[in-house]
């Protein structure tokens, strides 16, 4: 193959599927955190949300998407790349591939200012001046520009959700795995983040939300993937996948989210 017809087809199966798990099984000794996954996204698919009840893999499923777990057994493509059985999750962020965590995991002693410093550093060369003015216009179109200067360490809840994806953009996604982003969010704080998710969004970084917060996916998503017991129980548009009777029972029934 030329590496043109190399390129195309790369790109073809970029374009085709975004993500893909064919026959995904993660065990933790006993327990099937994933059994026999399999599922793709596709960028027409829009903003995915993955929901289900507490417990149900879809933690286990972003770190496979993201490398940072290996599939025990079956396939995973991330942007069209095999994974493989050692999968690298610093080498597939360098190509794309980032996710940010439940609990936000910025460096406390550092300002906001200098944590997405570091973060623009590990996908550019540029001098510290032109990294600054950078950051600083990330932290305007996120509304931390006031905070630039304070300590990352002691920002409320809401703000290091932000400062979370801020770093995340900030090392050039071209896919954004996003793990309970609005969790403890308040009404205001969850719409201001729909707008920010939506905007990077239209800014061309494709985007899968794992989510409890219905409200705001319901804003945001076009598709949701629902997981039970390690299995994908439904796939598809958002308000279809969320009347479904056999999602309703499985995941609304239980307390595991909010309708
Ligand atoms: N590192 C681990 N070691 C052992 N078991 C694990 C590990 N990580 C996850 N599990 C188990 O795998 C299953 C799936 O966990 P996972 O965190 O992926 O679920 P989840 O759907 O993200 O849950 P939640 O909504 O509560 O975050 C659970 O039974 C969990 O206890």
């Amino acid at each position: 193959m030329t590496d043109l017809a190399r390129h195309r087809a790369e790109a073809t199966q970029h374009d085709g599927a975004l993500v893909s798990l064919e026959g995904v099984t993660v065990a933790f000794g006993g327990v099937l955190a994933l059994n026999d996954v399999s599922f793709t996204i596709a960028a027409e698919d829009g903003i995915v949300g993955i929901i289900g009840p507490n417990g149900a893999g879809k933690s286990t499923c972003l770190s496979v998407i993201a490398g940072a777990r290996p599939a025990t057994s079956g396939a995973v493509t991330a942007l069209g790349r095999p994974l493989g059985r050692r999968p690298n999750a610093t080498r597939l962020a360098r190509a794309g591939v980032v996710r940010t965590f439940q609990i936000p995991r910025p460096f406390a002693e550092m300002t906001i200012r200098e944590n997405v410093v570091v973060a623009l550093a590990s996908s550019r060369r540029a001098r510290t001046a032109e990294l600054v003015t950078q950051a600083d216009e990330l932290l305007e179109r996120l509304g931390l520009a006031a905070m630039a200067g304070s300590p990352a360490g002691s920002l409320p809840l809401a703000m290091r959700k932000k400062l979370e994806v801020g770093r995340a953009v900030a090392s050039s996604p071209k896919l954004l795995l996003l793990d309970e982003v609005f969790e403890g969010l308040s009404d205001t704080e969850i719409d201001d983040m729909v707008r920010i998710l939506r905007e990077l969004h239209a800014d061309g970084i494709h985007l899968v939300l794992v989510e409890h917060v219905l409200r705001a996916l319901r804003q945001l998503a076009q598709t949701l993937i629902v997981f039970e017991k390690g299995q994908v129980l439904a796939q598809g548009d958002v308000e279809t996948v969320l009347s479904s009777a056999e999602v309703k029972e499985a995941y609304l029934g239980d307390g595991g989210g909010e309708a």
